[in-house]
Protein backbone atom coordinates (compact mmCIF):
# COMPACT_ATOMS: atom_id res chain seq x y z
CA UNK A 1 0.00 0.00 0.00
CA UNK A 2 2.16 2.95 -1.50
CA UNK A 3 1.14 6.42 0.04
CA UNK A 4 3.04 9.26 -1.09
CA UNK A 5 2.84 11.49 1.62
CA UNK A 6 3.40 15.38 1.33
CA UNK A 7 2.76 17.70 3.99
CA UNK A 8 3.11 20.92 3.00
CA UNK A 9 3.05 24.45 4.51
CA UNK A 10 2.14 26.04 7.83
CA UNK A 11 -0.26 23.18 9.99
CA UNK A 12 0.12 20.95 6.83
CA UNK A 13 2.81 19.19 8.59
CA UNK A 14 1.01 19.04 12.16
CA UNK A 15 -2.02 17.73 11.10
CA UNK A 16 -0.63 15.27 8.32
CA UNK A 17 1.80 13.68 11.10
CA UNK A 18 -1.39 12.71 13.24
CA UNK A 19 -2.87 11.00 10.04
CA UNK A 20 0.02 9.17 9.60
CA UNK A 21 -0.02 7.87 13.43
CA UNK A 22 -3.47 6.53 12.99
CA UNK A 23 -2.44 5.11 9.61
CA UNK A 24 0.43 3.00 10.75
CA UNK A 25 -1.43 2.48 14.30
CA UNK A 26 -3.83 0.18 12.16
CA UNK A 27 -0.98 -2.69 11.33
CA UNK A 28 -2.02 -2.46 7.92
CA UNK A 29 -0.11 -5.19 6.10
CA UNK A 30 2.85 -3.93 3.47
CA UNK A 31 2.28 0.02 4.39
CA UNK A 32 4.57 1.52 2.79
CA UNK A 33 5.05 5.46 3.46
CA UNK A 34 7.26 8.44 1.54
CA UNK A 35 7.82 11.89 1.89
CA UNK A 36 7.44 14.17 -0.64
CA UNK A 37 8.26 18.24 -0.96
CA UNK A 38 5.51 20.50 -1.80
CA UNK A 39 3.97 24.35 -1.71
CA UNK A 40 6.44 26.89 -0.07
CA UNK A 41 8.53 24.07 1.45
CA UNK A 42 9.50 22.82 -1.86
CA UNK A 43 10.12 26.39 -3.50
CA UNK A 44 12.83 27.07 -0.74
CA UNK A 45 14.12 24.31 -1.34
CA UNK A 46 13.77 22.94 -5.26
CA UNK A 47 13.08 26.63 -6.25
CA UNK A 48 9.76 24.80 -7.57
CA UNK A 49 6.33 24.62 -5.41
CA UNK A 50 5.63 21.33 -7.23
CA UNK A 51 9.11 19.64 -7.94
CA UNK A 52 9.23 16.61 -10.59
CA UNK A 53 10.08 14.44 -8.54
CA UNK A 54 7.51 15.21 -5.79
CA UNK A 55 4.87 14.62 -8.95
CA UNK A 56 6.73 11.34 -9.77
CA UNK A 57 5.89 10.29 -6.43
CA UNK A 58 2.73 10.70 -6.14
CA UNK A 59 2.09 8.93 -9.96
CA UNK A 60 3.62 5.78 -8.41
CA UNK A 61 2.10 5.67 -5.09
CA UNK A 62 -1.58 4.57 -4.64
CA UNK A 63 -2.78 6.96 -3.12
CA UNK A 64 -1.80 10.74 -1.69
CA UNK A 65 -1.91 12.18 1.74
CA UNK A 66 -1.51 15.65 1.38
CA UNK A 67 -1.70 18.29 3.85
CA UNK A 68 -1.72 21.95 2.78
CA UNK A 69 0.03 24.43 0.94
CA UNK A 70 0.52 28.40 1.32
CA UNK A 71 2.52 30.58 3.10
CA UNK A 72 2.53 34.25 3.57
CA UNK A 73 6.43 34.82 2.29
CA UNK A 74 5.26 33.75 -1.43
CA UNK A 75 2.54 36.30 -1.70
CA UNK A 76 4.89 38.45 -4.03
CA UNK A 77 5.91 35.79 -5.98
CA UNK A 78 4.79 34.92 -9.89
CA UNK A 79 1.48 33.28 -9.57
CA UNK A 80 3.09 30.10 -11.17
CA UNK A 81 5.58 29.53 -8.71
CA UNK A 82 3.14 30.09 -5.49
CA UNK A 83 2.73 27.21 -3.45
CA UNK A 84 -1.24 26.98 -3.80
CA UNK A 85 0.13 26.12 -7.23
CA UNK A 86 1.05 22.96 -6.46
CA UNK A 87 -2.34 21.70 -5.11
CA UNK A 88 -3.58 22.97 -8.60
CA UNK A 89 -0.88 21.06 -10.45
CA UNK A 90 -1.61 17.58 -8.92
CA UNK A 91 -5.14 17.69 -9.14
CA UNK A 92 -4.26 18.56 -12.94
CA UNK A 93 -1.54 16.37 -13.37
CA UNK A 94 -3.15 13.20 -11.45
CA UNK A 95 -6.36 13.52 -13.34
CA UNK A 96 -8.37 13.94 -10.54
CA UNK A 97 -11.20 15.68 -11.80
CA UNK A 98 -13.55 14.83 -8.65
CA UNK A 99 -13.88 15.89 -5.59
CA UNK A 100 -16.11 14.58 -2.86
CA UNK A 101 -16.07 16.73 0.25
CA UNK A 102 -18.91 15.08 3.18
CA UNK A 103 -20.27 17.19 5.67
CA UNK A 104 -22.02 16.33 8.34
CA UNK A 105 -22.95 16.79 11.92
CA UNK A 106 -21.79 14.23 14.08
CA UNK A 107 -24.61 11.87 16.51
CA UNK A 108 -24.89 14.54 19.52
CA UNK A 109 -22.82 17.00 18.59
CA UNK A 110 -24.89 19.36 17.29
CA UNK A 111 -24.28 21.51 19.73
CA UNK A 112 -20.90 21.98 18.07
CA UNK A 113 -22.97 23.55 15.35
CA UNK A 114 -24.02 27.59 15.51
CA UNK A 115 -27.20 26.42 13.88
CA UNK A 116 -30.23 25.33 16.05
CA UNK A 117 -29.34 21.64 17.10
CA UNK A 118 -33.02 20.91 15.28
CA UNK A 119 -31.65 22.11 12.02
CA UNK A 120 -27.92 20.59 12.94
CA UNK A 121 -29.14 17.47 13.22
CA UNK A 122 -30.16 17.33 9.55
CA UNK A 123 -26.93 18.38 8.10
CA UNK A 124 -25.71 15.19 6.30
CA UNK A 125 -24.38 16.05 2.22
CA UNK A 126 -21.86 15.22 -0.02
CA UNK A 127 -20.64 18.06 -2.05
CA UNK A 128 -19.28 16.61 -5.21
CA UNK A 129 -17.29 19.23 -7.13
CA UNK A 130 -15.26 19.35 -10.22
CA UNK A 131 -11.81 19.87 -9.71
CA UNK A 132 -9.83 20.14 -12.99
CA UNK A 133 -11.91 23.25 -15.18
CA UNK A 134 -13.95 26.14 -14.47
CA UNK A 135 -11.95 29.46 -14.22
CA UNK A 136 -9.72 27.66 -12.11
CA UNK A 137 -8.12 26.53 -15.39
CA UNK A 138 -9.19 28.63 -17.89
CA UNK A 139 -6.43 31.25 -19.29
CA UNK A 140 -5.87 34.30 -17.19
CA UNK A 141 -4.49 37.62 -17.44
CA UNK A 142 -3.81 41.27 -16.92
CA UNK A 143 -3.92 43.89 -19.44
CA UNK A 144 -4.23 47.50 -19.59
CA UNK A 145 -7.41 49.28 -20.29
CA UNK A 146 -7.61 52.29 -22.84
CA UNK A 147 -7.84 54.40 -19.60
CA UNK A 148 -4.36 53.14 -18.82
CA UNK A 149 -5.80 50.99 -15.51
CA UNK A 150 -5.04 47.88 -14.65
CA UNK A 151 -7.53 45.25 -15.66
CA UNK A 152 -7.36 41.26 -14.07
CA UNK A 153 -9.03 38.86 -16.45
CA UNK A 154 -10.01 35.54 -15.97
CA UNK A 155 -11.54 32.55 -18.17
CA UNK A 156 -14.53 30.36 -16.99
CA UNK A 157 -15.50 27.67 -19.46
CA UNK A 158 -16.95 23.78 -19.12
CA UNK A 159 -17.02 21.38 -21.64
CA UNK A 160 -19.97 18.88 -21.68
CA UNK A 161 -17.34 16.16 -21.52
CA UNK A 162 -16.18 17.91 -18.61
CA UNK A 163 -19.60 18.48 -17.05
CA UNK A 164 -20.82 14.54 -18.25
CA UNK A 165 -17.90 12.62 -16.39
CA UNK A 166 -18.04 14.64 -12.64
CA UNK A 167 -22.37 14.41 -13.19
CA UNK A 168 -21.60 10.79 -13.60
CA UNK A 169 -19.71 10.55 -10.36
CA UNK A 170 -22.63 12.69 -8.64
CA UNK A 171 -25.44 10.49 -9.67
CA UNK A 172 -23.75 7.19 -9.19
CA UNK A 173 -22.94 8.27 -5.53
CA UNK A 174 -26.96 9.80 -5.33
CA UNK A 175 -28.25 6.47 -6.44
CA UNK A 176 -26.05 4.17 -4.06
CA UNK A 177 -27.18 6.33 -1.33
CA UNK A 178 -30.76 6.41 -2.82
CA UNK A 179 -30.81 10.18 -2.19
CA UNK A 180 -31.62 13.11 -4.44
CA UNK A 181 -29.47 15.66 -6.26
CA UNK A 182 -29.25 19.47 -6.37
CA UNK A 183 -26.87 20.83 -9.37
CA UNK A 184 -25.74 24.69 -8.10
CA UNK A 185 -24.74 26.77 -10.70
CA UNK A 186 -25.66 30.30 -12.34
CA UNK A 187 -27.70 29.56 -15.08
CA UNK A 188 -29.40 32.93 -15.04
CA UNK A 189 -26.16 35.05 -15.54
CA UNK A 190 -23.21 32.64 -16.88
CA UNK A 191 -23.11 30.85 -19.83
CA UNK A 192 -20.58 28.59 -18.53
CA UNK A 193 -23.86 27.61 -16.18
CA UNK A 194 -26.37 27.60 -18.84
CA UNK A 195 -24.37 24.06 -20.12
CA UNK A 196 -24.12 22.45 -17.09
CA UNK A 197 -27.49 22.60 -16.48
CA UNK A 198 -28.47 21.33 -19.62
CA UNK A 199 -25.58 18.66 -19.92
CA UNK A 200 -26.45 17.85 -16.12
CA UNK A 201 -30.54 17.50 -17.34
CA UNK A 202 -29.24 14.98 -19.95
CA UNK A 203 -27.04 12.78 -17.81
CA UNK A 204 -30.43 12.49 -15.67
CA UNK A 205 -31.84 10.55 -17.71
CA UNK A 206 -29.88 7.65 -17.28
CA UNK A 207 -30.66 7.92 -13.64
CA UNK A 208 -34.42 8.26 -13.20
CA UNK A 209 -34.47 6.84 -10.03
CA UNK A 210 -32.10 10.44 -8.55
CA UNK A 211 -34.79 12.77 -8.06
CA UNK A 212 -32.78 16.05 -9.87
CA UNK A 213 -33.43 19.70 -8.52
CA UNK A 214 -31.26 22.74 -9.73
CA UNK A 215 -30.42 25.61 -7.90
CA UNK A 216 -28.70 28.97 -7.96
CA UNK A 217 -25.57 29.15 -5.96
CA UNK A 218 -26.62 32.47 -4.22
CA UNK A 219 -29.68 30.57 -2.54
CA UNK A 220 -27.56 27.03 -2.17
CA UNK A 221 -25.57 29.23 0.12
CA UNK A 222 -28.47 30.35 2.20
CA UNK A 223 -30.17 27.10 2.12
CA UNK A 224 -27.15 25.50 3.19
CA UNK A 225 -27.89 27.48 6.83
CA UNK A 226 -31.13 27.40 6.69
CA UNK A 227 -32.44 23.88 5.85
CA UNK A 228 -29.64 21.88 5.30
CA UNK A 229 -31.92 18.58 5.58
CA UNK A 230 -32.97 19.46 1.93
CA UNK A 231 -29.44 18.17 0.63
CA UNK A 232 -27.97 14.76 0.32
CA UNK A 233 -25.93 15.19 -2.66
CA UNK A 234 -24.75 18.70 -4.60
CA UNK A 235 -23.00 18.63 -7.61
CA UNK A 236 -20.87 21.73 -8.09
CA UNK A 237 -18.51 23.51 -10.59
CA UNK A 238 -14.99 23.95 -9.36
CA UNK A 239 -15.29 27.66 -7.78
CA UNK A 240 -18.94 27.47 -6.10
CA UNK A 241 -18.08 24.54 -4.54
CA UNK A 242 -14.56 25.39 -3.41
CA UNK A 243 -16.77 28.53 -1.40
CA UNK A 244 -19.80 26.09 -0.76
CA UNK A 245 -17.78 23.47 0.94
CA UNK A 246 -15.86 26.34 3.49
CA UNK A 247 -19.62 27.18 4.07
CA UNK A 248 -20.57 24.09 5.32
CA UNK A 249 -17.75 22.92 7.45
CA UNK A 250 -19.01 26.19 9.24
CA UNK A 251 -22.49 25.01 9.67
CA UNK A 252 -20.53 22.01 11.14
CA UNK A 253 -18.62 23.16 13.66
CA UNK A 254 -15.23 23.93 12.12
CA UNK A 255 -13.15 23.70 8.99
CA UNK A 256 -10.93 21.18 10.88
CA UNK A 257 -13.33 18.75 10.79
CA UNK A 258 -14.03 18.58 6.83
CA UNK A 259 -11.64 15.75 5.35
CA UNK A 260 -11.99 15.23 1.11
CA UNK A 261 -10.93 12.91 -1.29
CA UNK A 262 -9.94 14.12 -5.09
CA UNK A 263 -10.58 10.62 -7.68
CA UNK A 264 -9.79 10.24 -11.15
CA UNK A 265 -10.24 6.98 -13.62
CA UNK A 266 -6.77 5.34 -12.85
CA UNK A 267 -6.93 1.75 -10.85
CA UNK A 268 -4.64 0.60 -8.97
CA UNK A 269 -4.28 -3.60 -7.29
CA UNK A 270 -6.35 -1.91 -4.53
CA UNK A 271 -8.97 0.11 -5.81
CA UNK A 272 -9.56 3.79 -7.23
CA UNK A 273 -6.03 6.22 -7.10
CA UNK A 274 -6.70 9.56 -4.86
CA UNK A 275 -5.45 12.30 -3.17
CA UNK A 276 -7.07 12.96 0.22
CA UNK A 277 -6.65 16.66 2.05
CA UNK A 278 -8.62 17.99 4.76
CA UNK A 279 -10.87 21.35 3.10
CA UNK A 280 -8.74 23.73 5.25
CA UNK A 281 -5.52 25.66 3.96
CA UNK A 282 -2.36 25.86 6.30
CA UNK A 283 -3.42 28.62 8.45
CA UNK A 284 -0.61 30.49 8.80
CA UNK A 285 -1.89 32.13 11.99
CA UNK A 286 -1.91 29.66 14.14
CA UNK A 287 1.04 27.56 12.41
CA UNK A 288 3.65 25.75 14.28
CA UNK A 289 1.74 26.85 17.54
CA UNK A 290 0.38 23.09 17.85
CA UNK A 291 -2.87 24.26 18.43
CA UNK A 292 -4.34 22.84 14.58
CA UNK A 293 -7.62 20.32 14.87
CA UNK A 294 -6.13 17.20 12.48
CA UNK A 295 -9.39 15.41 12.92
CA UNK A 296 -10.01 16.73 8.98
CA UNK A 297 -6.77 14.89 8.26
CA UNK A 298 -7.68 12.13 10.06
CA UNK A 299 -11.01 11.71 8.25
CA UNK A 300 -9.20 12.11 5.46
CA UNK A 301 -6.99 9.26 6.08
CA UNK A 302 -10.13 7.07 6.46
CA UNK A 303 -11.62 8.64 2.95
CA UNK A 304 -8.30 6.72 1.18
CA UNK A 305 -8.94 3.37 2.59
CA UNK A 306 -12.24 3.39 1.72
CA UNK A 307 -11.82 4.31 -1.80
CA UNK A 308 -7.93 3.46 -2.75
CA UNK A 309 -8.04 0.65 -0.71
CA UNK A 310 -11.05 -1.04 -0.32
CA UNK A 311 -10.62 -1.09 3.21
CA UNK A 312 -14.13 0.23 4.62
CA UNK A 313 -14.05 -1.57 8.42
CA UNK A 314 -10.83 0.39 9.26
CA UNK A 315 -12.08 3.55 7.63
CA UNK A 316 -15.15 3.08 9.59
CA UNK A 317 -13.02 2.29 13.09
CA UNK A 318 -11.29 6.03 11.96
CA UNK A 319 -14.71 7.88 12.07
CA UNK A 320 -15.93 5.92 14.85
CA UNK A 321 -12.78 7.08 16.87
CA UNK A 322 -12.91 10.31 16.24
CA UNK A 323 -16.64 11.15 16.62
CA UNK A 324 -16.12 9.38 20.15
CA UNK A 325 -13.65 11.65 20.90
CA UNK A 326 -15.45 14.35 20.37
CA UNK A 327 -18.54 12.88 22.17
CA UNK A 328 -16.04 12.55 24.96
CA UNK A 329 -14.61 16.27 24.86
CA UNK A 330 -11.18 15.98 22.80
CA UNK A 331 -11.78 19.60 21.17
CA UNK A 332 -9.27 21.63 19.69
CA UNK A 333 -9.61 25.95 19.86
CA UNK A 334 -11.45 25.49 16.68
CA UNK A 335 -14.12 24.01 19.01
CA UNK A 336 -14.20 25.87 21.96
CA UNK A 337 -11.85 23.80 23.72
CA UNK A 338 -7.95 23.27 24.60
CA UNK A 339 -6.93 19.87 23.53
CA UNK A 340 -3.53 20.48 20.95
CA UNK A 341 -2.75 18.91 17.70
CA UNK A 342 -1.15 16.02 19.22
CA UNK A 343 -3.59 15.42 22.09
CA UNK A 344 -6.41 15.17 19.60
CA UNK A 345 -4.36 12.60 17.52
CA UNK A 346 -3.34 10.39 20.39
CA UNK A 347 -7.37 10.50 21.36
CA UNK A 348 -8.47 9.35 18.30
CA UNK A 349 -5.80 6.34 18.48
CA UNK A 350 -6.79 5.22 22.28
CA UNK A 351 -10.13 5.13 21.01
CA UNK A 352 -9.86 3.19 17.63
N1 LIG B 1 -5.74 22.68 -0.23
C1 LIG B 1 -4.94 23.59 0.29
O1 LIG B 1 -3.75 23.35 0.42
C2 LIG B 1 -5.48 24.91 0.73
C3 LIG B 1 -6.83 25.08 1.05
C4 LIG B 1 -7.28 26.34 1.45
C5 LIG B 1 -6.39 27.40 1.56
N2 LIG B 1 -5.07 27.19 1.24
C6 LIG B 1 -4.05 28.24 1.43
O2 LIG B 1 -3.79 28.34 2.85
C7 LIG B 1 -3.40 29.66 3.18
C8 LIG B 1 -4.28 30.21 4.29
O3 LIG B 1 -5.60 30.35 3.79
P1 LIG B 1 -6.84 30.87 4.62
O4 LIG B 1 -6.37 31.51 5.87
O5 LIG B 1 -7.70 31.62 3.71
O6 LIG B 1 -7.65 29.52 4.97
P2 LIG B 1 -7.32 28.39 6.05
O7 LIG B 1 -8.27 27.28 5.81
O8 LIG B 1 -5.89 28.06 6.06
O9 LIG B 1 -7.67 29.09 7.45
C9 LIG B 1 -8.90 29.75 7.68
C10 LIG B 1 -9.15 29.89 9.19
O10 LIG B 1 -9.47 28.60 9.72
C11 LIG B 1 -8.55 28.20 10.72
N3 LIG B 1 -8.23 26.79 10.52
C12 LIG B 1 -8.01 26.16 9.35
N4 LIG B 1 -7.72 24.87 9.54
C13 LIG B 1 -7.77 24.66 10.87
C14 LIG B 1 -7.56 23.52 11.69
N5 LIG B 1 -7.26 22.32 11.18
N6 LIG B 1 -7.70 23.66 13.03
C15 LIG B 1 -8.03 24.86 13.55
N7 LIG B 1 -8.24 25.97 12.83
C16 LIG B 1 -8.11 25.88 11.49
C17 LIG B 1 -7.32 29.09 10.52
O11 LIG B 1 -6.59 29.23 11.71
C18 LIG B 1 -7.92 30.36 9.97
O12 LIG B 1 -8.35 31.18 11.02
C19 LIG B 1 -3.50 30.46 1.89
O13 LIG B 1 -2.22 30.51 1.32
C20 LIG B 1 -4.43 29.65 1.02
O14 LIG B 1 -4.25 29.84 -0.34
C21 LIG B 1 -4.61 25.98 0.85
C1 LIG C 1 -5.62 26.47 -2.23
C2 LIG C 1 -6.73 26.50 -3.24
C3 LIG C 1 -6.13 26.44 -4.62
C4 LIG C 1 -7.75 25.38 -3.02
C5 LIG C 1 -8.89 25.50 -4.02
O1 LIG C 1 -9.38 26.61 -4.26
O2 LIG C 1 -9.30 24.46 -4.55
C6 LIG C 1 -8.36 25.32 -1.63
O3 LIG C 1 -9.10 26.44 -1.31
C7 LIG C 1 -9.21 24.06 -1.50
O4 LIG C 1 -10.38 24.19 -1.12
O5 LIG C 1 -8.68 22.97 -1.71
MG1 LIG D 1 -10.99 26.00 -0.42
Amino acid sequence: MKIAVLPGDGIGPEVTREAVKVLESLDLPHLALSEGDVGGAAYRRHGVPLPPETLEMAHHADAVLFGAVGDPACDDLERHLRPEQAILGLRKELGLFANLRPARVFEGLEHLSPLRPEIARTLDMLIVRELTGDVYFGKKGERTTEDGEREGWDEMAYSAPEIRRIAHVAFRAAKAMGAGLTSVDKANVLETSQVWRDTVTEVAQGYREVALSHMYVDNAAMQVIANPAQFRVMLTGNLFGDILSDLASAAVGSIGLLPSASLGERQTGYGTFGLYEPIHGSAPDIAGEGKANPMATILSAAMMLRHSFGREDEAARIERAVAKALTDGIRGGDLGGDHGTEAIGAAVRERL
